[in-house]
């Protein structure tokens, strides 16, 4: 027969696939899946302008990637990297039409190493990170590295206005908590991310630069913890061969220590923006309370450097005291073991970061905040716990007298006592300093300065949609 028919590559939400093939909607929110539907027209010819003149509609739209590089960490999570990729990912890839170089990492820091200074870049339209969120730390440190290197800025100098990135990056998460996708997201699940890859989706992220002492130490787009959870990191790294139950045990472990750090903690609250850290409303996909928090950081610091007149002295405020965490979220820190997050109320790209103190209190109180990040009620509405929205801070741990203390605690006598005093809770004496958890990596210094760069880098992502009621359903063609 002249009849033709040929099938075209169309990623649509959960629910418009149950519209289209009226079925069920599924209950699992932000999942997307491919479906397929197949046109027939009388003519072999008519098909094939068809075909050919939506291929080129797709071609022309300068926000999907067609080369990508690919890093793959066949260690994160449980180890199912390379298979996630290969069985769900590399296939639509392949039938999106997007080409890709794929390179499965040999040891920690071969991606940042190689984007530092090996990969060439200029080829590719985004990077995708397989793996957890150690992993994307990689993949955002050699990118931003990178990028100031092209750029003639010295990364290590604080004072340098840093250049953003402009490679997009994406997630396939295949790691432990994979909270950086979760909370852009709105879902761990590798098909959904490939979708919002393919599509080109773009989403604006704030980066914090953490330094010592002038010095460039680490860059944070999630949690920066010290205390609980800078010990349960600590202590899960000697349990990697768990996999991601690893963070439960040391969590359970590090709850019963009940360690608490004596330090100082000065912030520079942001002014003048829209939002606190105790709205009800979220930040969801095109959210306006980042797009207005990102017109009021003044001109001429551009996208990522906060108004210098704003940093004088009388602007910051101190507060000193024992606590069993300091965190700070820039982001909400969504993920399965806490769907609303660290800080449900705080955003993915309004310049801040929200920094969340608890202060020495019971066993009893510690429980009733942590398992308040699994229910409805407000895990800050507790009266040894603060929290405020912040462009800046500083924290120095109370025995922090000088560098040569500091690195005779890294390096020598201070660790191994402070080591045996973890390892050994019942001996009485407590640690003086804990750690600081940088989105899952370890920092090796505990006195440091943070600052929120707005909107420095861009996923592929949206950010997490609102659910759609059927009457608010779009055209399927249009998507
Ligand atoms: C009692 C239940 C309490 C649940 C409290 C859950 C709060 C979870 C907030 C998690 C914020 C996660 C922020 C992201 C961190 C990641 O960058 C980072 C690296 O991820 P990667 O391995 O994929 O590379 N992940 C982490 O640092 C893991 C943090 C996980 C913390 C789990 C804490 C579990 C606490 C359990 C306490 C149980 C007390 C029970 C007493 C009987
Ligand atoms: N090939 C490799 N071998 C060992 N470690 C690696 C390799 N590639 C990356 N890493 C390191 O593994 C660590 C954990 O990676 P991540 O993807 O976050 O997994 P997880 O979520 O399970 O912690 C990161 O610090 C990363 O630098
Ligand atoms: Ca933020």
């Amino acid at each position: 027969s002249a009849e033709s028919s040929e099938t075209l590559f169309c990623p649509i939400s959960d629910t418009v696939a149950a519209e289209i093939f009226k079925k069920k909607p599924r209950s699992r929110h932000h999942r997307w899946r491919c479906a397929e539907v197949t046109f027939t027209c009388p003519e072999e010819a008519l098909c094939q302008h068809w075909v050919s003149s939506i291929r080129e509609q797709l071609a022309a739209i300068a926000s999907r990637p067609k080369h990508l590089l690919v890093y793959i960490n066949p260690y994160s999570g449980k180890r199912q990297g390379k298979r996630i990729y290969e069985r769900k990912v590399a296939p639509l890839f392949a039938q999106a039409g997007v080409s890709t170089h794929v390179i499965v990492t040999e040891r920690a820091n071969y991606a940042r190493d190689q984007l530092k200074t090996g990969a060439e870049l200029q080829k590719f339209d985004g990077v995708v990170c397989v793996g957890g969120d150690g992993m994307f730390s990689e993949i955002l440190h050699g990118l931003i590295w990178r990028t100031q290197i092209d750029g003639g800025v010295d990364p290590n100098c604080p004072e340098e206005e840093l250049i953003p990135c402009t490679l997009r990056i994406g997630i396939i998460p295949a790691g432990s908590t994979d909270c950086i996708c979760f909370a852009t997201v709105g879902t761990n699940d590798p098909v959904t991310s490939a979708l919002h890859i393919i599509v080109g989706d773009s989403q604006p992220m704030d980066v914090c630069s953490v330094h010592h002492n002038n010095t460039f130490l680490q860059y944070s787009v999630s949690l920066l913890g010290y205390g609980f959870y800078g010990d349960v990191l600590t202590d899960s790294e000697r349990k990697r061969w768990m996999g991601p139950a690893r963070y439960d045990l040391s969590g359970v472990k590090m709850f019963l220590t009940h360690h608490y750090y004596e330090g100082t903690v000065s912030y520079l609250p942001a002014k003048g923006i829209m939002g606190t850290p105790r709205d009800a409303a979220r930040c969801r996909s095109g959210c306006v309370v980042c797009q207005h928090n990102r017109q009021l950081l003044p001109e001429k610091a551009e996208r990522y450097e906060v108004d210098e007149a704003s940093e004088s002295d009388s602007e910051w405020r101190t507060l000193r005291g024992k606590f069993l965490a300091i965190n700070a979220a820039s982001m909400s820190c969504a993920c399965p073991r806490s769907p609303k997050g660290l800080s449900p109320a705080a955003h993915l790209a309004d310049g801040t970061t929200d920094l969340i103190l608890v202060r020495k209190c019971s066993r009893f109180d510690f429980l009733r905040h942590l398992l308040r990040h699994t229910s409805k009620d407000d895990q800050f509405d507790l009266a040894f716990v603060e929290v405020h929205r912040v462009r800046r801070f500083c924290f120095t741990p109370r025995h922090c007298q000088s560098d040569s203390d500091l690195d005779l605690r890294e390096n020598g006598k201070h660790q191994i006592f402070s080591q045996i005093c973890r390892d050994h809770p019942a001996c009485g004496c407590a640690p003086a300093y804990s750690s600081w958890n940088c989105d899952g990596e370890i920092l090796n210094h505990t006195a440091i300065d943070v600052r929120v760069h707005c909107q420095f880098i861009q996923l592929f992502a949206r950010g997490i949609e609102e659910p759609k009621v059927f009457e608010e359903l779009p055209n399927p063609c249009a998507i």
